[in-house]
């Protein structure tokens, strides 16, 4: 069974045989803000964007025979099971030129974060919790535009559901090893990005070119 284990973890190519990466995971309540400051953290830090919900989407329309799986998974606000996840995260990370990497959106539950870990052997250096009231994110994701089957008002309460019961333990974990940068995520883009810059060291600054 161990042996098993290790021959599965060869052939899917685990980070850990030479490339060497530098991971935050980014998380929050679903409409906290993430995608929107990650995007502003990579135009201003070394940092590439992988967003595990826009590489499921793009999973799905890749046409893949795990899409319909996902969609349906999506649309009811589950989790996907990890090893689908987990896969399409670490092809990205090895196809990247980059080593640093913003994982947004995972890990999503305790599986999600211990098949991470026991898998690609990859510790986080951080974890940007985007912290914002229910109220604040429903208005958000009502408002967000983006067409997704899952912004409508009966799969939000699943989601903020799925996030309390099954994501607030991974942060609890993460802060119990003090590695949690929580964040007040209730106030304007640019007011939550001034804290988020207090998270990075300027080691990891874009040097003007
Ligand atoms: N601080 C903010 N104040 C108001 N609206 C925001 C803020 N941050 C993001 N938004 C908007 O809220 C919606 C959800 O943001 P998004 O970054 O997609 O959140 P998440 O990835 O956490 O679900 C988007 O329409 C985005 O433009
Ligand atoms: N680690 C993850 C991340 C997302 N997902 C699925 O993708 C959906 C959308 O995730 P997302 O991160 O794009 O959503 P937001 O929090 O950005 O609104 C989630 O509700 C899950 O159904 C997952 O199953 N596992
Ligand atoms: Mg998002």
């Amino acid at each position: 069974m161990g042996f098993m284990t290790n021959l599965s973890m060869e052939t899917n190519g685990s980070l850990t045989d030479g490339k060497k990466v530098t991971v935050v995971f980014v998380l929050g309540g679903p409409g906290s803000g993430k995608g929107t400051q990650c995007a502003n953290i990579v135009k201003n830090y070394g940092f590439s964007h992988l967003s595990a919900g826009d590489l499921l989407r793009a999973e799905i329309q890749s046409g893949s025979a795990n899409g319909t799986m996902i969609q349906n998974m999506i649309k009811e606000g589950k989790i996907v099971p990890y090893e689908v996840t987990i896969n399409l995260l670490q092809q990205a990370m090895q196809q990247s030129e980059n080593d640093k990497f913003l994982i947004d959106g995972f890990p999503r539950n305790e599986e999600n974060r211990a098949a991470f870990e026991a898998i690609t052997h990859i510790v986080p250096e951080f974890v940007l919790f985007f912290d914002c009231s229910e109220e604040e994110m429903e208005r958000r994701l009502l408002g967000r535009n983006q067409g997704r089957v899952d912004d409508n008002i009966e799969t939000i309460r699943k989601r903020f559901k799925v996030f309390l019961d099954s994501t607030l333990p991974v942060i609890e974990h993460y802060d119990s090893l003090g590695k949690v940068k929580k964040i007040d995520a209730g106030k304007p883009i640019d007011e939550v990005f001034d804290v988020v810059k207090s998270a990075f060291s300027p080691k990891y600054e874009k040097v003007a070119a």
